[in-house]
């Protein structure tokens, strides 16, 4: 059955598609599934659902081209892509369909060549060269699922045109140059196409169509085709998620019998003013933080500033319900014990002194921004940091703590390289989780929520939007509220669950409060 997962990155409507977890399933898992699916099948059954849905679609999205060009590459990927030119030859589909094919026919698994020979005696014109003009819509069949390595030679030129050719583009599986698994983009060659394309998985959704380049590659829309086939049995490698669950402002209203002590507390550390941090001030942070915080429905909100009480703010206009503090007095009337603690945003480096007390006093930490940069490289294998100590400790004692880095910070943590996060970011999320014995949000495109021994989630919603400074600041103040409002039970991956539908929900703020002329800023998100 044909489903689309993902309408018009951004838009509201792409949220309830999304709303679902969907399961997602890398290469070797799809493989495995292929092939016990293909054994009960008659032969090409699979191929040719897939080639028939790529067909359909195409026709659907596209119902008007007349010149179609199929690129297909040497594998079943490829294969997917002749059959779909079979199948639009046999309809009597535009006026021309035509395949520049770029495999061997000695080397073709045995699915492609008979999709090789049903394209041959449909009629279909194959061509040596790319087209010297823009076809009325492109088929990208070059590499699926079976994309591990750096592409060379001829396929990089193939891909490179693809990616600079204005045509509409319908992506089979994946867009040729991702991989699967990690999201990686694999080619010397624009992630970003040229011009319009949406996405059709098959069989499975794969991780890497989520995270990384993922969504700068699939386009507008990416759909899914199941071949007809049960697929949802099978364990997954990780979760797409959107923000089902997030506590619904209904919610807090149906709550007649609330108050705010009911509600969560949250303590927001950071915002040092420029007077007492050498002209740098950073007041902004905590406070899109502590207005992220109160507007998220939490109960009663501080902001506690590292500095004198004679540079700390009097209050807030926009939301003078958050309660000010210097760090000294929050510690002093124990806020961190009761309270949910945010620390980091806007800390600058007032915040070492005081992470030590936050870490054996806070049952439930966010560590964000300047919190995380104070822990230096602590998540490297073998490390003897205090910090490292420290985070285990809370882990043992069964207190929360979510760290929530974007790659440079991660990177930090990890010793390495923002490419290597990059590269692989789900596996970057787990380590970190592993190691830190955290729950990890890694941000960025398709943000990654995991934790030790959890399936990882990735994050369905989120646009180029996030990508303005301070939005980071109100993801750490949502979910300071959201942790503040959780009601222990026994099933930490509910908790999981928690923390992904706060970061999906944060991903729908910018959409939610965009206008036809303006890019939504952090204000917006939290206003
Ligand atoms: N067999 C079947 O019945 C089905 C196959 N499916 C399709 O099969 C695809 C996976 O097929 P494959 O496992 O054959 O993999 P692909 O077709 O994605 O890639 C394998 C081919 O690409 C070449 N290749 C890989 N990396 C390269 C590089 N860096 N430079 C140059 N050439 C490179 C390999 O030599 C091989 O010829 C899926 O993505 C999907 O499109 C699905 O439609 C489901 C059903």
């Amino acid at each position: 059955m044909l489903r689309l997962v993902l309408p018009l990155n951004g838009v509201p409507d792409s949220i309830a598609a999304a709303q679902a977890p969907r399961p997602l399933y890398g290469a070797a898992a799809t493989r495995r599934l292929e092939q016990k699916f293909a054994a009960a099948l008659p032969p090409h059954t699979l191929m040719d659902r897939a080639g028939t849905a790529v067909a359909r679609l195409a026709r659907a999205w596209q119902p008007h081209a007349r010149r179609i060009h199929v690129l297909a590459g040497g594998g079943n990927n490829g294969g997917d892509g002749l059959l779909a030119a079979a199948r639009l030859r046999q309809a009597g589909f535009g006026e021309r369909i035509e395949v520049r094919w770029l495999g061997q026919e000695e080397r073709l698994p045995a699915d492609a060549r008979w999709a090789l020979a049903q394209a041959r005696a449909a009629g279909v014109a194959f061509v040596e060269e790319a087209p010297q003009d823009a076809p009325d819509l492109v088929i990208d069949a070059l590499l699926g699922a079976g994309l591990h390595r750096p592409l060379e030679g001829e396929m990089l030129a193939a891909l490179r045109w693809l990616q600079t050719c204005p045509s509409p583009t319908l992506c089979v599986d994946l867009p040729s140059g991702l991989d699967a698994d990690l999201g990686h983009w694999w080619a010397d060659a624009p992630v970003q196409p040229a011009g319009p394309r949406i996405t059709l998985a098959l069989l499975t959704l794969k991780p890497g169509l989520f995270t990384g380049a993922g969504r700068a590659a699939a386009g507008e829309a990416i759909w899914c085709d199941d071949l007809d086939v049960d697929v949802c049995a099978a364990l997954p490698d990780a979760w797409l998620v959107g923000p089902d669950g997030w506590p619904h402002r209904d919610r807090l209203r149906a709550d007649h019998a609330s108050h705010k002590g009911r509600r969560g507390d949250v303590l927001i550390i950071g915002g040092v003013p420029a007077a007492a941090h050498h002209g740098i001030g950073m007041t902004g942070a905590a406070l899109l933080a502590g207005r992220a915080a109160l507007r998220a429905g939490a109960g009663r909100v501080w902001v506690a500033v590292p500095a004198p009480p004679s540079s700390t703010p009097a209050f807030d206009p926009a939301q003078p319900a958050l309660m000010w503090r210097t760090v000294e007095a929050a510690l002093a009337e124990g806020l961190p014990q009761r309270a949910t603690v945010v620390a980091g945003c806007g800390a600058g480096s007032a915040l070492v002194p005081v992470l030590g007390a936050l870490m054996q006093q806070t049952p439930r930490l966010v560590l964000d921004a300047d919190a995380l940069n104070a822990l230096g490289a602590a998540a490297v294998p073998g490390s003897n940091s205090p910090w490292l100590a420290a985070l285990r400790d809370r882990a043992a004692r069964g207190w929360i703590t979510v760290l929530t880095p974007h790659p440079l910070e991660a990177a930090r943590l990890l010793d390495a390289q923002v490419a290597d996060v990059q590269r692989a970011r789900l596996q970057a999320a787990e380590q970190l989780a592993q190691r830190t014995e955290a729950i990890v949000v890694l941000k960025g495109s398709g943000t990654v929520v995991t934790m030790p021994g959890a399936l990882p989630r990735i994050v369905a919603s989120g646009s180029g939007w996030l990508a303005t400074a301070g939005s980071g600041d109100v993801l750490a103040g949502l979910l300071g509220a959201r942790l503040a409002a959780w009601t222990p039970v026994e099933d930490m991956s509910a908790l999981l669950d928690a923390v992904a539908a706060t970061a999906a929900l944060h991903g729908t703020l910018p959409a939610a409060s965009s206008s036809p002329i303006w890019a939504p800023t952090a204000a917006d998100l939290a206003p």
